[in-house]
């Protein structure tokens, strides 16, 4: 009896499990059929024919392997999926370009199950020209659901907002200062970032956003988020995640990721039915959430009705995309700049010169000028440039193509690479693109930020990366983050509050003229380094502790009380 037949036999009886295996076998044979695609292109031998490179890839610190990989074949070369399937590697900046901005290549599906799965069927799975699930009339591409969100990101929205996000500022320095403050010992107190940062990130989003307190809601945050960062990571997950690319529908069985999704769903769901409740059904449409808004602005010019389950999933999505993201981004500078008192000292010096000539505080739109406080941007553009969060851009073919490279293969004269459908193509951006020293010139993994300030000017290869910012920390092209105004907003203006801060402490209301000011970050003595966790966010674990999670600890002080 062949295959098909068996499932033909069982369609009758278990019509799920044959539809599950008749998808098995396709997937099989289509994986089969790309096992020697790409045949010819260099690339490192993998360790396994089973999970290919996958597993190196989920182990590795963060922002090591390509850079290793890239020395020897180049931005663009050929590694190893499970079952001896092939991904194309490329941090070309041209080729990159092309598939982050080309129609030819979608999210893969096992990114759009996962995200599916994450949130629920809202903005993140909306994907080309994909139907939308059943139950809803309509069919949303993703450039259509971007446009009913957008303008609830837009920079007149985050400045619309950003009282709200000085304010929490205020109260995460003014909790350090308390702290400090209590302490017999005025030499200063070791902190742990990776619980504070992202309760500021999650209350931010949520204030700004949808209008909701989450920090005077019933939700126990800290709780909350500890479960949030306590994403599995047994050999059993392991195992799953390295063959999840071949084999999505893995997704829906039951796995320990799979637990902690509908863990993280439903907590933030609660956060996200209450915002539902408040703006929708107890005030009427058109309060206080922007999302909500602006998705109901663009629904009533349509005259359909705003849909609750798209609504949530969105608001999750919104949630999750924006405060771990930033919070990531500024534990990792803080991390950065408590190695490099100069550069805290040169940031403190900017910001009280600005005070001083201005004789008011920096705004909103001060600070995302960069012009009037060219340090404190340059500080933040190397800090997206070297931290990116997001490790890898993962797209998927849906049609022939052939990518033109900047680069050619090393020690040849080739610059096209002919891709085929179901091609699974990864732009390495914390590791490749961003800092790759053809483009960046030779210092390109050092945190320089008087690069982006230098009177000749940042390397002409660098204008190659056409993304915001000449880095991909964003992404590119059709699915570029929305969130990156509301971002770099708020990572300046808690760098510049942290740093700033103590001038409102020193006795008096005349905080511009005070002569004490600073708040120090300092080193404690572990030794860091840091990951990328299944949620796809890179968190800080000391060596040798690696298995207690992710932590990171600094020394904090203020200035006059050394
Ligand atoms: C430093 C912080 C952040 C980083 C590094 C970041 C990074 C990214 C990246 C790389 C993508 C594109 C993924 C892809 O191409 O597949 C993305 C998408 C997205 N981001 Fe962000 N993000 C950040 C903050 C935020 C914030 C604060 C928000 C919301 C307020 C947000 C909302 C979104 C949304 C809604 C998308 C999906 C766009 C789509 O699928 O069309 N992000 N982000």
């Amino acid at each position: 009896m062949y295959p098909f037949d068996v499932i033909s036999a069982w369609s009758h009886r278990q019509p799920a499990v044959a539809l599950g295996l008749a998808l098995l076998i396709v997937k099989i044979i289509r994986s089969i059929s790309r096992m020697y695609t790409l045949g010819d292109l260099p690339g490192p031998r993998p360790q396994s024919w089973l999970f290919g490179h996958e597993m190196e890839i989920q182990t590795s610190p963060a922002g090591k392997l390509h850079n290793q990989w890239a020395e020897t074949y180049g931005p663009t070369y050929k590694l190893k999926g499970p079952l001896g399937t092939s991904y194309l590697i490329t941090g070309d900046p041209k080729a990159a370009s092309h598939v982050l901005h080309s129609d030819n290549y979608v999210r893969p599906g096992d990114d759009t199950i996962s995200l599916e799965q994450f949130f629920g069927k809202g903005l993140f799975s909306a994907e080309g020209k994909r139907l939308w699930p059943s139950g809803m009339q309509m069919a949303r591409d993703s450039s259509c659901v971007r446009a009913i969100v957008n303008p609830a990101f837009t920079p007149a929205t985050v400045r619309e907002v950003s009282h709200v996000i000085f304010d929490l500022a205020r109260n995460l320095t003014g909790s350090f200062v308390d702290e400090l403050e209590r302490e017999e010992n005025k030499s200063g107190k070791i902190f742990e970032l990776t619980s504070r940062i992202p309760r500021l990130t999650l209350d931010a989003i949520s204030m700004t956003t949808f209008a909701y307190d989450v920090g005077n809601s019933d939700q126990s945050i800290p709780n909350l988020i500890a479960k949030i960062s306590d994403v599995p990571e047994t050999t059993g997950t392991l195992i799953a995640m390295s063959l999840i690319t071949l084999f999505p529908s893995l997704l829906y069985l039951p796995n320990p990721m799979k637990q902690w999704t509908t863990m993280l769903r439903t907590e933030l769901g609660k956060i996200a039915d209450i915002v539902w409740t408040q703006n929708v059904e107890e005030r009427g449409l058109g309060m206080h959430s922007k999302l909500l808004d602006s998705m109901n602005d663009s629904y009533k010019r349509t005259g359909e009705p705003l849909d609750r389950e798209q609504a949530i999933a969105t608001i999750i999505g919104v949630i999750f995309a924006g405060y771990e993201t930033t919070a990531n981004v500024i534990i990792e500078t803080l991390y950065e700049l408590s190695r490099s008192p100069n550069m805290q000292t040169q940031l403190r010096n900017e910001i009280e010169a600005f005070c001083e000539r201005t004789g008011r505080e920096p705004t909103c739109d001060d600070l995302v000028n960069a012009t009037q406080l060219p340090f404190l941007d340059a500080v933040v553009r190397e800090s997206l440039r070297t931290k990116a969060v997001l490790t890898t851009i993962a797209r998927e073919a849906v049609k022939e193509d052939v990518l033109a490279l900047q680069f050619p293969i090393p020690g040849t004269s080739r610059t096209q690479i002919a891709v085929k459908p179901g091609q699974i193509v990864l732009v390495p951006v914390r590791d490749g693109i961003n800092v790759d020293a053809r483009i960046w010139g030779p210092d390109a993994a050092i945190f320089r930020p008087e690069r982006w300030l230098e009177p000749g000017g940042l390397p002409e290869t660098v204008k190659d990366i056409h993304a915001p910012g000449h880095f991909l920390t964003f992404g590119d092209g059709a699915k570029t983050c929305l969130g990156r105004h509301f971002a770099v907003a708020e990572i300046k203006v808690n760098l510049s509050n942290s740093i700033h801060f103590a001038l409102h402490l020193t006795d008096t209301q005349i905080v511009l003229t005070a002569l004490i000011r600073d708040l120090i970050f300092e080193p404690d003595d572990q030794q860091y380094m840091f990951y990328r966790t299944g949620g796809n966010t890179i968190k800080p674990k000391i060596i040798g502790r690696e298995h207690e999670g992710p932590q990171l600890y600094l020394h904090i002080r203020k200035v006059h009380d050394y």
